[in-house]
């Protein structure tokens, strides 16, 4: 199966005043053409600056020391500001958690759409490309100020405006993540679809992993800036490998209510100063040993995944998640 895009060891550090933090520490993502691919992970896992990296939309404290990233063969580190510019337009399509801040507040939403379309498009394209996004009334809604519009409906304009040039990639980061709970699997149901429709890969971030089981055909689970675990989402989230992911579903089955935001995990995620040499999750990990705390993992293939830990096969072979808590 071909990629539209990958990650290879991919290192991004942060200016802070407290010095150099590493939030990318040896990232490796490949999206395939066609998917829907879920990232998952704890607050500060680095979700987020993976997913800009694809765009080379990092904030300008962030500093690319290492690795690889592809867009459609595209080495997006390499190329000059104007290439990058064309590769944003014509190939990649964003969304993120706020859609009041990805709109000018001050332009009415028809001209925002127009101005992701190619060439000159009409009112009737315009609301075409809205219908699309399955807003109930285009015609409306183009006359409109982004403040005139609820979240979800502000958000599905987001969404018109990503797919305007028919991108290959959608970067979607936590998308439902500001909306009400009633409209989040709408919301993401719709994103399915169009990626479904136009042939694009649809990556997205997010801490709700029920709603991802639903909608991703992979998911890739991060932790200390680092993909520990990868593969198909009904075989990750069924039977993990990585003692995280298990830590992860346990946490997120003691609650009910979907959408919510996960139950914390014993013990807090790392900050790294520079590249962890052993395995990041060894402090709050039950299975660990003294190579975990000697040794980092590199990623192996186990059980049809990928996966970053020393004793996956440990893990594997221990009961299914229940409702319990984390051993
Ligand atoms: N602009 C920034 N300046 C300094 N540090 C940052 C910046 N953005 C992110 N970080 C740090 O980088 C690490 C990774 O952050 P990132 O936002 O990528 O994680 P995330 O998984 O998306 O988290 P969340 O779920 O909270 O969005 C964290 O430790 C975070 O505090
Ligand atoms: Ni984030």
């Amino acid at each position: 199966m071909s990629n539209i895009a990958k990650a290879e060891d991919v290192v991004v550090s942060y200016r802070t005043t407290k010095g150099s933090l590493r939030a990318l520490d040896g990232a490796d993502l490949a999206v395939r053409a066609g998917e829907t691919l879920a990232v998952v992970g704890e607050s500060g896992s680095g979700k987020s600056t993976l997913g800009m990296s694809f765009g080379r939309v990092l904030p300008g404290e962030a500093k690319h020391e290492a690795g690889r990233i592809e867009v459609d063969g595209t080495d997006v580190f390499a190329i000059d500001a104007e290439t990058l510019r064309g590769l944003r337009r014509d190939k990649l399509g964003f969304v993120f958690q706020n859609p009041m801040t990805a709109l000018d507040p001050t332009m009415r939403v028809g001209r925002q759409v127009a101005r992701a379309m190619p060439g000159r498009a009409s009112d009737a394209e315009i609301t075409a490309l809205l219908k699309r996004a399955e807003l109930s009334d285009p015609a409306r809604v183009m006359r409109a100020y982004p403040h005139e519009l609820s979240g979800g409906m502000a958000q599905r304009v987001v969404i018109a405006i990503a797919i305007a040039r028919g991108p290959q990639l959608l970067i979607a980061d936590e998308p439902t993540a500001s909306l009400d709970a009633s409209i989040r699997e709408k919301v993401m149901a719709t994103l399915a679809r169009l990626r479904d429709e136009t042939g694009a890969s649809l990556l997205v971030l997010s801490h709700d992993l029920r709603l991802m089981a639903r909608h991703a055909g992979r998911v890739a689970v991060m932790y200390g800036g680092r993909v520990v675990e990868i593969g198909a989402s009904a075989e990750v989230l069924q039977r993990p490998a990585h003692p995280y992911t298990r830590a992860l579903l346990a946490a997120a089955s003691g609650s009910e209510r979907p959408g919510e935001r996960l139950e914390p995990i014993p013990g807090t995620p790392p900050t790294l100063a520079g590249r962890c040499e052993a395995c990041a999750f060894a402090p709050r990990c039950a299975y660990a040993q003294d190579r975990c705390r000697a040794q980092r993992p590199e990623p192996r293939e186990v059980a049809g995944r990928q996966v970053t830990c020393h004793f996956a096969e440990d893990v594997l072979a221990d009961a299914p998640i229940s409702t319990e808590a984390p051993r």
